[in-house]
């Protein structure tokens, strides 16, 4: 199969810069690729790197693209190397896009939906470009209850039902997500024997919405809760741990009852200062006359320093992270390897193939949190619909980011395209 394609950076300025404890950052920029297929089928893949996060730069990503061909293959597209996880994941992400378009088309008596609702087939793993000749993938479907779970051998075909936010859909009144629109996802193998996974209910994904860091959270979380966000992430390490502490202090006692708090420090903290942190945590659990739940700590201690993390872990209550230790695919699978049984952070965006992230998390029950790298529609689409197959489902997933920016996100993604 042959792809025409084309890409365009775009740049988004957030309302107020982000402070972190890597500093500020006030522009977000990356690239949308719109790939098209041989039938006419558009599809679409974002690039959105966060080198200080440890994925390529966004010239490295705008070099890699400017080099390829103007028509792409399977091969090419499979082909990004591991130093470019944000590529990867764009152009595979756009790659499955397309295969659900083909797939769509080749089963028109299948019930799509009403309303919203959209039906798309996800690529696993093992539908890899050399195999997927269409014609004979789509001959092979037939009907599987999202249920079944078939656990056996090549044949195995994993169903699952994707409930995944419109983007366009914003978390209203008491329950965040309310109307999520339903997006129906399945794991194909080549030769499986398999269909779309019938119509589920609709659930609620949850969102945490991204507090500032500083006291400013004291101001920002109330119309958040009002819009119907329960968990909130506040950036520490950005200020001095004493002025901080005072506003996890307030900010503890200003949340109401269910909220969950997560602190996110980016590997700013030193030893002693993530100790401290984690002692007024602890403290907090029982007996608390607060009412809000601090759910763990992301991040502590720079990226070297595992082994810290993973002793702190055993020792506090309070459950650490791990974000910028499992940036990538690769960082994931050593912190894993190395015995990480706590909580880890994935930002689909930056880890990299999806297809890969399917096949681990589909061999090692990781507890989960999908998170935002502040990317446009486009990849959150995508992003969710990861989250929604290979999150923790009891945790919020992190993608409560669209107040941060000015400018509206639409759905429409030709319309997008055509602002660039
Ligand atoms: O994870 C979230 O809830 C929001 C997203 C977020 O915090 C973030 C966004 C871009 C880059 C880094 C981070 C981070 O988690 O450290
Ligand atoms: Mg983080």
């Amino acid at each position: 199969m042959l792809y025409q394609w084309e890409f365009r950076p775009y740049q988004r300025r957030f309302k107020q810069p982000l402070q972190t404890s890597h500093g500020c950052w006030a522009v977000r920029e990356g690239v949308i690729l719109r790939l098209v297929d041989d039938a006419g089928n558009i599809s679409w893949g974002e690039i959105a790197p966060i080198p200080w996060f440890g994925s390529e730069t966004l010239e490295q990503a705008l070099a890699f693209c400017h080099q390829l061909p103007t028509v792409l293959t399977d091969d090419l597209i499979f082909a990004v190397p591991d130093t470019l996880p944000c590529c990867q994941f764009a152009f595979e992400s756009a790659w499955e896009g397309l295969q659900e378009s083909a797939i769509a088309q080749a089963a028109p008596q299948r019930d799509r939906g009403a309303g919203n609702q959209a039906s798309f087939v996800t690529a696993s793993s093992t539908l890899r470009p050399q195999n997927s000749n269409l014609a004979a993938l789509n001959s092979a479907i037939t009907v599987q209850n999202s249920a079944l779970r078939d656990q056996s051998s090549d044949v195995a075909v994993q169903s699952s039902i994707l409930r995944v936010q419109n983007s366009s859909l914003r978390p209203q009144n008491s329950d965040v997500a309310v109307q999520n629109s339903k997006l129906q996802s399945q794991d194909l193998r080549p030769n499986s024997r398999s269909t779309a996974p019938l119509p589920s209910p609709l659930s609620p994904l949850p969102y945490s919405a991204l507090l500032p860091a500083g006291n400013l959270a004291l101001h920002t979380w109330q119309p958040l809760w009002a819009q119907g966000f329960r968990t909130f992430k506040w950036k520490i390490g950005v200020q001095a741990i004493a002025t901080e502490l005072k506003v996890l202090d307030a900010l503890t006692q200003a949340l109401p009852k269910p909220a969950k708090l997560r602190l996110d420090a980016n590997g700013g903290l030193s030893a002693d200062e993530t100790t401290q942190w984690l002692q007024a945590c602890d403290a907090m659990i029982d007996p608390s006359n607060r009412g809000v739940v601090l759910e763990y700590i992301e991040q502590p201690l720079p990226i070297a320093q595992f082994e810290a993390m993973q002793d702190l872990s055993q020792n506090y209550r309070t459950p650490i992270a791990l974000d910028e230790s499992v940036a990538t695919l690769q960082q994931l699978q050593t912190c894993y390897e190395h015995g990480w049984r706590g909580i880890y952070v994935i930002k689909p965006a930056i880890v990299g193939s999806p297809s890969r992230l399917r096949q681990f998390c589909q061999h090692h029950p990781i507890d989960a949190v999908f998170s935002s790298s502040f990317e446009t529609a486009i990849g959150r689409q995508a992003g969710l619909r990861l989250a929604a197959s290979l999150g923790n489902p009891d945790r919020a997933v992190g993608y409560g980011t669209t107040h941060w920016f000015e400018d509206s996100e639409s759905d429409a993604f030709e319309q997008l395209w055509q602002t660039l």
